[in-house]
Order: C-alpha cells, then sequence, then structure tokens
C-alpha cells in the first residue's frame, strides 16, 4: 500500500487566513459605519442650513411687518403733527385733533391709541373717549426723550402700562416744537403688544421656537411664546448683540438663547428705517428630534447592514474555522497514512528481528540480480551463512539470547556489506544471505571469509560449541557467466557448499564457482 503526498508541510497560514477574514470584515465595517454617518451627517447639516435660512427669511419677513406696521403708526402722527402745528399759531382745538386721532385710530388695526401731551406732561387731546383727570405724562421715558431731542424723530420706547387702560404698549412719540423750535409737547401713539402677540400666533411655530421683537439696544419688545415677564428684559448678553449685529443686519447662526438658555437655530433682521430688530429661533433639540424621526428608517436600515454585515462576517469566519480545522485534520491523517504506509514497506521488506532485508525481499532482489547478471554477463555471488550448533546456543541461553545472538551476526553482515548494489538477507532462522552482484567468486570467497572471520573476531561466548563462541560457516556460489542460471540453482550450489562448510568442520567457507565447475 502506497500513498502518496500531495503537499509537504502542513498547512502554515491558518491564522493568516483568519486575520485576514476578520481585517476585511473590519474594513468593510468601517467603511459602511463611516459612509452611514458621513450621509446622516451631511443630511443633518443640509437641514441645519435649511433651518438657519427659514429662521432668516421669517426674521426678515417679520422686521418688514413691524417696519410697516410702525411706518403707519409714524405716518399717522406725521398727520397730526401737521394738523397741531397749523394750531399752534393760534389756538389748539383739543376736540377737533381728537377726532382725528380717533378717526386714525380707526384707520389702524395696530394702534391702542393716539395723544397730545403740552411742553408739561398734560393731556390735551386723545384718542380715547375721554381724558383722565389729574394725569401727567411728563415722568414718561418717552416724554424726556422728546424733550431733550430738537430732531423732528420718530422715538420708539420701551414697553409700558398704559395709564388710561392698563394695556401693554409700545410708545412711538413725535416732538411738537413751535416755529422757534421751542418745546410744545409730545405726540404719542401707542401699538398694542397683543398686535404683535395676535400676529406672531398665526404662524406654526413649535413650543419651543421663538420670534422676538427688541429695540435696537436689546430690549424686548415682544417674545413669542414666553410670558409677559419676559417684556423689557435686556439681551444684550447675547451673542446676537456681542457678535452677530456687529458684523452684519441680517444673518443666521446658533447660540444658546438668553431667554431660557436653550440652544437654538437663529435668523435675525435689523429694520433699515427704525431702530427694531427681530430674531427668529428654532429649537435645535426640537429640530434634531425630528430630524431623526424622518431618518429613522435610513438610519434603522443602516444598523440592519451593519448587523449583516457583522453576522455574514462571523459566519464566514466559523465556516473558514472548521474548513481551517477539517483541513489540518486531513493533513495530520495523511501523515499517519504516510508513517503507516511507511511502516507497512517496511514490514514488507525488512525482517523485523535484525533489520536486514526479509526473505521476501531477498527473493526480489535475487531474481532481479539474476535478470541483470544474464543481461549483462557479469558474475553473480551468493554466499549462504548458517550460525554453526545455534539449537545448542538457544538450549543454553535461551531463545531471548538467541534473538540477541541473531541481531548480533546480522550488525557483522550488515557492516560487511560495503557496496549499495549488495544485500544482506535474513533467508530464514538462524539463516543469513549476501547477494554481491558483478562480485566475481574470488572476491566472494573473500567477503565470505572476511563474514566468518568478523564473527569469530566478536567472540561472543558460546559453550556448547567445541570453539566455546558463536561461529558461522558459510557457502559461496558464483554464477556462470556463459548461461542463465535459475534462482533455486543458484541456491543450490550455495546451500551445498554451505553443507560442505558444515560437515569439514564448521567455522569455514566453501565455494563453487559454476563457471569453473561447467566447464
Ligand atoms: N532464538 C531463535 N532461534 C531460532 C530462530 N530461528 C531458528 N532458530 C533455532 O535455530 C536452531 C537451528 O538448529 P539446527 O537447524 O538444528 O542447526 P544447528 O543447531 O545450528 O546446528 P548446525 O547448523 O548443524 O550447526 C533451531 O533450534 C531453531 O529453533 C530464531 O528466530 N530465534
Amino acid at each position: 500500500m502506497q500513498f502518496k503526498r500531495k503537499m509537504d508541510k502542513p498547512v502554515s497560514s491558518d491564522g493568516g487566513l483568519l486575520k485576514s477574514i476578520v481585517l476585511s470584515g473590519l474594513l468593510l465595517l468601517i467603511t459602511v459605519a463611516s459612509m452611514s454617518i458621513w450621509t446622516l451627517r451631511e443630511d443633518w447639516l443640509a437641514t441645519v442650513r435649511q433651518t438657519q435660512e427659514s429662521a432668516m427669511n421669517l426674521a426678515l419677513s417679520q422686521s418688514r411687518q413691524a417696519e410697516d406696521t410702525f411706518l403707519q403708526t409714524e405716518l399717522s402722527l406725521r398727520q397730526v403733527q401737521r394738523d397741531l402745528q397749523l394750531q399752534l399759531a393760534t389756538r389748539i382745538q383739543g376736540a377737533d385733533l381728537s377726532n382725528t386721532m380717533r378717526e386714525l385710530q380707526r384707520r389702524l388695526p395696530q394702534l391702542h391709541g393716539l395723544f397730545y401731551y403740552d411742553q408739561d406732561g398734560k393731556w390735551i387731546a386723545t384718542s380715547a373717549q375721554r381724558a383722565p383727570n389729574n394725569i401727567n405724562n411728563s415722568d414718561r421715558e418717552y416724554f424726556t426723550f422728546q424733550r431733550h431731542n430738537r430732531r423732528n424723530s420718530v422715538h420708539i420706547g420701551p414697553v409700558i402700562n398704559s395709564r388710561s387702560t392698563g394695556d401693554l404698549v409700545i410708545p412711538v412719540s413725535l416732538r411738537v416744537s413751535d416755529a422757534s423750535g421751542g418745546f410744545k409737547g409730545v405726540l404719542l401713539a401707542t401699538i398694542k403688544v397683543d398686535f404683535f402677540r395676535r400676529f406672531y400666533s398665526y404662524y406654526e411655530l413649535g413650543a419651543r421656537d421663538v420670534l422676538v421683537l427688541m429695540l435696537a439696544d436689546s430690549t424686548v419688545l415682544y417674545a413669542r411664546p414666553m410670558p409677559d415677564s419676559y417684556i423689557g428684559k435686556n439681551l444684550s448678553a447675547s451673542p446676537l448683540f456681542q457678535e452677530m449685529l456687529a458684523k452684519m443686519d441680517r444673518g443666521s447662526g446658533q447660540w444658546k438663547s438668553v431667554l431660557d438658555g436653550q440652544a437654538r437655530i437663529f435668523g435675525f433682521a435689523r429694520s433699515d428705517r427704525y431702530p427694531i430688530i427681530v430674531a427668529a429661533g428654532y429649537n435645535s433639540d426640537d429640530l434634531f428630534h425630528v430630524w431623526v424621526n424622518r431618518r429613522a428608517q435610513d438610519i434603522l436600515l443602516s444598523i440592519i447592514l451593519l448587523l449583516t454585515i457583522l453576522l455574514l462576517g462571523v459566519f464566514q469566519l466559523r465556516q473558514a474555522r472548521s474548513v481551517l480545522r477539517y483541513q489540518q485534520e486531513l493533513t495530520q491523517l495523511r501523515d499517519e497514512l504516510h508513517s503507516a504506509n511507511l511502516a507497512l514497506n517496511q514490514l514488507a521488506h525488512v525482517d523485523g528481528l535484525t533489520g536486514l532485508a526479509n526473505r521476501r525481499e531477498f527473493d526480489r532482489f535475487l531474481h532481479q540480480a539474476l535478470a541483470h547478471a544474464a543481461a549483462s554477463g557479469k558474475p553473480l555471488t551468493l554466499i549462504m551463512m548458517d550460525i554453526d550448533f545455534f539449537k545448542h546456543y538457544n538450549d543454553t541461553y535461551g531463545h531471548i539470547a538467541g534473538d540477541k545472538c541473531l541481531k548480533a551476526i546480522a550488525e557483522v553482515l550488515a557492516s560487511v556489506v560495503a557496496r549499495r548494489s549488495d544485500i544482506a538477507a535474513r533467508y530464514g532462522g538462524e539463516e543469513f544471505a549476501l547477494i554481491l552482484p558483478d562480485t566475481p567468486f574470488d572476491e566472494g570467497m573473500t567477503i565470505a571469509h572476511r563474514v566468518v572471520e568478523a564473527v569469530r573476531i566478536r567472540q561472543l561466548a558460546h559453550i556448547s560449541s567445541p570453539k566455546g563462541q558463536v561461529t558461522i560457516s558459510a557457502g559461496c556460489a558464483t554464477t556462470a557467466t556463459s548461461a542463465t542460471l535459475s534462482a533455486v540453482k543458484l541456491l543450490e550450489y550455495a546451500d551445498h557448499a554451505l553443507y560442505r562448510a558444515k560437515r569439514e568442520g564448521r567455522d569455514d567457507v566453501k565455494g563453487i564457482n559454476i563457471d569453473e565447475s561447467q566447464a
């Protein structure tokens, strides 16, 4: 039985293969995860950009709306101012002025009232049905402002409580001067804060989104959806006033609102005409939650994709592990079979006790050597050897000692065989043989004598032998070059010579040169 090795080395790259599977799996995971994160991040940034744009547009439109509201109010004041300045030259007609004021108030829904206070703060005319008695408005901020403001410009003041109705109102005032520029009182229009409250409520903003109308000095006029306690707050610490408005009149950005500390995406716009600013802010957390809900499907798909890759990777790793284990088992099995094959081969050709060629190998080799000798015409010598009185040896020393003796003789034989073409074999029992191809008779005889002598020199004790030590006898036969000879015939010749050596005293060599004997 002969097994062929397909691979000489066992698989050594198991670790490398597993490592490369793990590495490529990790690489794939990282790539897919990075792409998903990058896509989501880009989407979020685009959402933030869009929100900033919406916030800015909302702030801009609200600043325009506020501008229109104040412009309409200013025009009303200017009309009354014109009438008043005509009357200053003659006599002020309070009742007429009040009628004009009522007419103007009727036309403008934002107006809470129109008033004229003389240089001492006394009520002279009003759009209200009745002027309250004993109220003086010279202590108001707008009054003081206009008293000292020689310019004919509209002044928008911080929110105040109306003394006539108790409403929250935004005062818009204009100075009244006589021909020489002397102070002749203040014209006042009050705008209802409720007007902005109602107007801002039309917009569908989130509960935490804000829309703030402010004076340029950062005082809050109205903040949706904050309670009224926020009106009048100073927001100068806000990044809007600290950084943004210093650089531009309109824009957007993200910061924490000074109003309530919430992070928002803001848009803002400053009016070109009036000292007012509008800021619209979308709550960052709310926006993020809305965005996450909208992107939930994409996020879920990305997670599923990552998990699938992970599972496939683990599955592939396990598959590779079991294939490698199977391959290792096969390699091990192959090696075991190879060893068994070698052992069987050994058993088939080698004698188990002495390690010399066995009888089967002897027969095969002898036939081969004879065929070679016949083909080449070169001589072939066969030496048959037998241990003398070996039965007695066994009887004296036992079979185990007998085996040891056989091994010792085999060693002697092996040491004598010098050429690779020669073979030493155990023919059977205590009989040995040497087959010496291309060896003429004389040379064969010399070798036979050398073997007999070598055994003698070993001086293996044998008290049952006449010589007191182990000796062997040998019979040497050399083929005839003139004719082909069978193995049996050659064996007979060698056996016969051995028999003669035994008969004539043992511890000796007898031989026959078949060429000569046939001549
Ligand atoms: N220990 C041992 N003895 C063996 C083995 N093979 C054969 N023998 C013994 O070798 C002995 C051969 O004896 P015989 O053929 O009578 O020859 P002999 O005693 O050597 O006498 P001569 O050959 O005439 O010198 C027998 O007693 C066998 O049992 C073996 O493998 N081991």
